[in-house]
């Protein structure tokens, strides 16, 4: 039994403290919003994301970061990775350099493209070493996760030894981890895949058709991988639960939101009208901004990429995106 605390009571944090108090573990919950930890201590409810949950008597919800993070021995960080910087730089006096440090956000930050290990890394400096921090990632939406549906995700870190313990400790029969060594492959498949699952979204709303969808999958994999291998990455990372496992999960579930702002934008409606009626984070938006800078940077070809950006960012027509990557030069199909 560990003392865990998750930093973040959205969909995932919620749905990750119900998953380790089930593993054993004594779970404290960091939330922003004060009536968020009311609901979930006095009612076991997160009042504003998966509301229809149960939570055990073994999560215990907290405002106060002093209160939930002194003596722990692992933190969570599942808050959006726009946040992150900002949420580590607040939770770091509070650190003594014994705990274990998780993320599960899925995202690469604007200007710096960070992967969110690399902002953990950078901002914890002086406090946590490299070797004690790691990331959780796959398909894995909180609607399941929360409800004890089969999941299966990756543990990674540069250190062997605490991706074994972050295993053990979130373990459940149904949230199964497996270990990988490659942490910048697993950080850019759970990153890059969200904006594939924008356009996805895109090609569904617009009723493009299955053919384009499974073109975009494929493709959009190939795209990741690209940049991926570009970075150091194992190419076998993506043909696993962190590449194309949460590719697929995010390019299909009716519970992606990044899948549901493409599927509105598909329809005809704007951006700002899609995320304005939104209450939790679809990271593909800015995740596209980074990538597409950092792949221009990098003199990665990335078509999909920007054609989302050119969508989401240019007023392009979403019925165009398709046009313009069939009609791109011929070329063969494998080409890293
Ligand atoms: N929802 C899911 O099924 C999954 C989400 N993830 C990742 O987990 C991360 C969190 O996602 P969700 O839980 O879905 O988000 P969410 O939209 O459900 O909730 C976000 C939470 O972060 C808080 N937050 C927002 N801005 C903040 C700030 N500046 N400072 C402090 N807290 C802030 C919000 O108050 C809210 O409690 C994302 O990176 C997402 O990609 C990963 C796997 C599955
Ligand atoms: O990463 C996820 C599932 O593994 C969540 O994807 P969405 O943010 O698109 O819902």
């Amino acid at each position: 039994m560990k003392k865990v605390t998750v930093i973040g009571a959205g969909s995932f944090g919620t749905a990750l403290s119900i998953v380790l108090a089930r593993a054993g573990n004594k779970v404290n919950l960091w939330a922003r919003e004060s009536e968020i930890a009311y609901g979930i201590n006095n009612q076991h409810r997160n009042p504003s994301y998966i509301s229809d949950v149960t939570l055990p008597d073994a999560v215990v919800c907290f405002n106060d970061l002093e209160k939930c993070v002194p003596g722990r021995d692992m933190i969570v960080f599942a808050t959006p990775s726009h946040a992150m910087r900002e949420v580590a730089n607040t939770v770091k006096p509070h650190l003594t350099g014994e705990e274990i440090v998780v993320s599960v956000a899925k995202g690469i930050e604007n200007d710096t493209f960070m992967t969110m290990s690399q902002v953990l890394s950078e901002v914890l400096e002086g406090v946590i070493i490299d070797d004690k921090i790691g990331v959780l990632s796959g398909p894995s939406h909180a609607e399941e996760v929360s409800k004890f549906r089969p999941t299966t995700v990756v543990a990674t870190s540069f250190s062997k030894r605490t991706a074994g313990i972050i295993q053990e400790t979130f373990m459940t029969p149904m949230f199964r981890i497996y270990l990988n060594y490659d942490i910048i492959g697993v950080e850019i498949g759970g990153a890059v895949k969200n904006i594939m699952a924008i356009a996805a979204g895109i090609v569904d709303g617009a009723s493009l058709g299955d053919n384009a969808k499974a073109a975009l999958i494929t493709r959009g994999l190939h795209e990741i991988k690209r940049l991926g291998m570009r970075l150091g990455a194992s190419q076998d990372t993506f043909s696993g639960l962190a590449g194309v496992g949460d590719l697929i999960v995010t390019c299909t579930s009716e519970h992606s939101r990044n899948r549901y702002v493409g599927y509105h934008i598909g329809q005809g409606l704007k951006l700002d009208d899609i995320v304005s009626k939104m209450n939790m984070v679809a990271e593909g938006i800015r995740t596209t901004r980074s990538v597409y800078d950092w792949s221009n940077k990098l003199n990665v070809e990335m078509p999909i990429t920007e054609a989302v950006y050119k969508v989401l960012f240019e007023e392009k027509d979403p019925k165009d995106m398709l046009y313009d990557l069939m009609t791109r030069n011929p070329k063969e199909e494998i080409m890293i």
